[in-house]
This record gives structure tokens, sequence and C-alpha cells, in this order.
């Protein structure tokens, strides 16, 4: 982990331990964020996909769970302790934050149907994984 994650990481947390989820749409910007987070800076990604026969061999070997690709990492079902709602609330293509035509913080919520989510916090961050703006603020949260 590059000292820029390290540093970071320990002053929002301290010697707490946390668990942190990367939920996007294909293509949103995830892997963009996390290396911009660990070295600082843009680097160029290639799509992540989920080989169809991960699945088949975890699900072999770990029966009783169900399991999901949250792309850059393997996630067993039984983590994700909250409901989340369905990628296809969101139809069609939602424009990076820094683009012209990118639906602004009051738009993303109406879609993503946030406000009728009564039981936990929820916080939106404009912000843009190339130029790194916007990320430590929505951590910081
Ligand atoms: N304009 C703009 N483009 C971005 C931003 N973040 C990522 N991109 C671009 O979006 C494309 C997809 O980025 P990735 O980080 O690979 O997306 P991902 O969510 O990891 O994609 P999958 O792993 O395939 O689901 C790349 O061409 C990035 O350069 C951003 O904040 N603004
Ligand atoms: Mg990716």
């Amino acid at each position: 982990m590059s000292i820029l994650f390290t540093q970071m990481f320990s002053s929002l947390f301290g010697s707490r331990e946390a668990r942190i989820l990367v939920l996007g749409l294909d293509n949103a910007g995830k892997t963009t964020i996390l290396y911009r987070l660990q070295m600082g800076e843009a680097v160029s990604t290639i799509p992540s996909r989920w080989p169809d026969q991960y699945q088949a061999i975890l699900e072999m070997l770990f029966p009783k769970y169900s399991w999901v690709m949250v792309r850059d990492w393997f996630v067993r079902l039984a983590d994700l302790n909250r409901s989340f709602h369905s990628p296809d609330i969101v139809k069609g293509e939602v424009p990076s934050s820094d683009l012209p035509d990118a639906l602004d913080a009051a738009a993303v919520s109406e879609a993503l149907e946030l406000p009728k989510m009564k039981n936990c916090q929820w916080a939106i961050f404009k912000s843009c994984a190339v130029k790194g703006e916007g990320l430590f603020e929505g951590l910081e949260w």
C-alpha cells in the first residue's frame, strides 16, 4: 500500500479496522478511483470482468454461500449485510460528474431513490477520479 493511501486512512480511521465497499456500474470509474487513491495519479484501466469459471469454482467449493464479483474483488454475498438497490434502477448511461451532461447531486439521489432509505445515512459527493477531486471529501464523510 502506498504511503499516501496509508497516511490518508490512518488519519481517517486511526487504528480502527474499516471495510469499504466500492460498488458501481460497469465502467463507472471504480478502478480509476482505487489507483488514484493508491498512487495519486490517473492510470489507464482495462474493464474488469468476472470470468464465469471463477463463479463455478467458488460455488463448488463453498456451496452454502452466494458470491458476487464486485469487480476488483470477490465478495461473499453474506458480507454485504445491507440490501442495495438494484443497479437497474439507474437506466442508461450516467456520465461522470466532470462531464457537461452529468446529472447533479439531486438528480442522482432521486435516480437511486436515496430519499426512501430511512434506516441509514447517505451523502453524495461530486468527484472526479481523473483529476482526483472530491474523493478524499467522500471518504472523510
Ligand atoms: N471523465 C471521467 N472519466 C473517468 C473518471 N473516472 C474514470 N473515468 C474513465 O472511465 C473509464 C472506466 O474507468 P474504470 O476505472 O476502468 O471503471 P470501472 O468501474 O473499474 O470499470 P469495470 O471494472 O469494467 O466495471 C476509463 O476510461 C476511465 O479513464 C472520471 O472521474 N471522469
Ligand atoms: Mg475496474
